[in-house]
């Protein structure tokens, strides 16, 4: 049987400012993103990835078309509504960790929940907690901590509301290549072993052949999709849409 769909928009236009300095950013755009599969949205830079990514996470509005999140209708929520799908239903992790400097890396993992008032699953927060290799670190600081504990840090924020969709928004980008193999060795276990949907917004051959689909945007438009891309596959894909 098929996955069901996590996340999904269809015909979406995005344009940024207007008149003669109008950006097209996604120019009738229609994909989704299956539950339970590891996808990598690429494109040279400008093609509208993080456009593409804020607009399925509600953090953007479309100018026309529709986005979907679960079974949720994203086009058209209020502001509150938005924020209270994001909080139960969406996951992020971001290039730069966002962690709160003041909490300890427990009390990170848990503020999404704490602010939806929800009661963490001890059970699934301990699996997230020692797949990561976290239970050492829970007391501490995101300052005492080394950039790839951060990040796995941020992950487990992601995953441990056991969201429809994790967005990964370049999670390796500022990372070591040994720390971003880890990482992405763990949103890759997170999808295969334990049954999450990870949407990874990335610029790097490497990461993206961790992934089980690859969609290719050029120009605002989708250009290719990439069954199980390899990086040499995407290295040529990119060069084809002129990267
Ligand atoms: N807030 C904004 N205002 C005006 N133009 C914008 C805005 N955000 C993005 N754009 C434009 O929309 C297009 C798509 O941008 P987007 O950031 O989605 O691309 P990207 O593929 O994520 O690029 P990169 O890899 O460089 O991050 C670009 O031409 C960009 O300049």
């Amino acid at each position: 049987m098929d996955s069901p769909t996590a996340a999904e928009v269809t015909d979406v236009v995005k344009v940024y400012g207007r008149g003669d300095t109008a950006v097209r950013a996604l120019n009738h755009v229609s994909v989704n993103f299956l539950a339970q599969r590891f996808t990598a949205i690429m494109g040279p830079s400008g093609s509208g990835k993080s456009t593409l990514m804020h607009c399925l996470a509600g953090l953007d509005a479309v100018d026309s078309g529709r986005v979907r999140i679960g079974r949720h209708d994203v086009t058209g929520l209020s502001d509150a509504a938005l924020t209270r799908l994001r909080r139960n239903h969406v996951g992020f992790v971001f290039q730069s960790f966002n962690l709160l400097p003041t909490l300890t890396a427990e009390e990170n993992i848990l503020l999404g929940l704490r602010l939806a008032g929800r009661q963490p699953d001890r059970q699934w927060f301990d699996t997230v907690v020692d797949v990561l290799g976290l239970r050492a670190r829970l007391g501490h600081k995101p300052g005492e901590l080394s950039g790839g504990q951060q990040q796995r840090v941020a992950c487990a924020r992601a995953l441990v509301g056991r969201p429809d969709v994790v967005f990964a928004d370049e999670p390796t980008g500022n990372l070591d290549s040994r720390s971003g193999a880890e990482v992405l060795g763990f949103l890759r276990a997170s999808v295969h072993e334990m049954g999450q949907t990870v949407v990874m917004v990335t610029h790097d051959p490497v990461a993206a052949s961790y992934t089980d689909h690859g969609v290719l945007l050029a120009d605002g438009r989708i250009a290719a999709h990439l069954q199980r891309p390899t990086a040499d596959a995407v290295l040529s894909a990119l060069a084809n849409v002129g990267a």
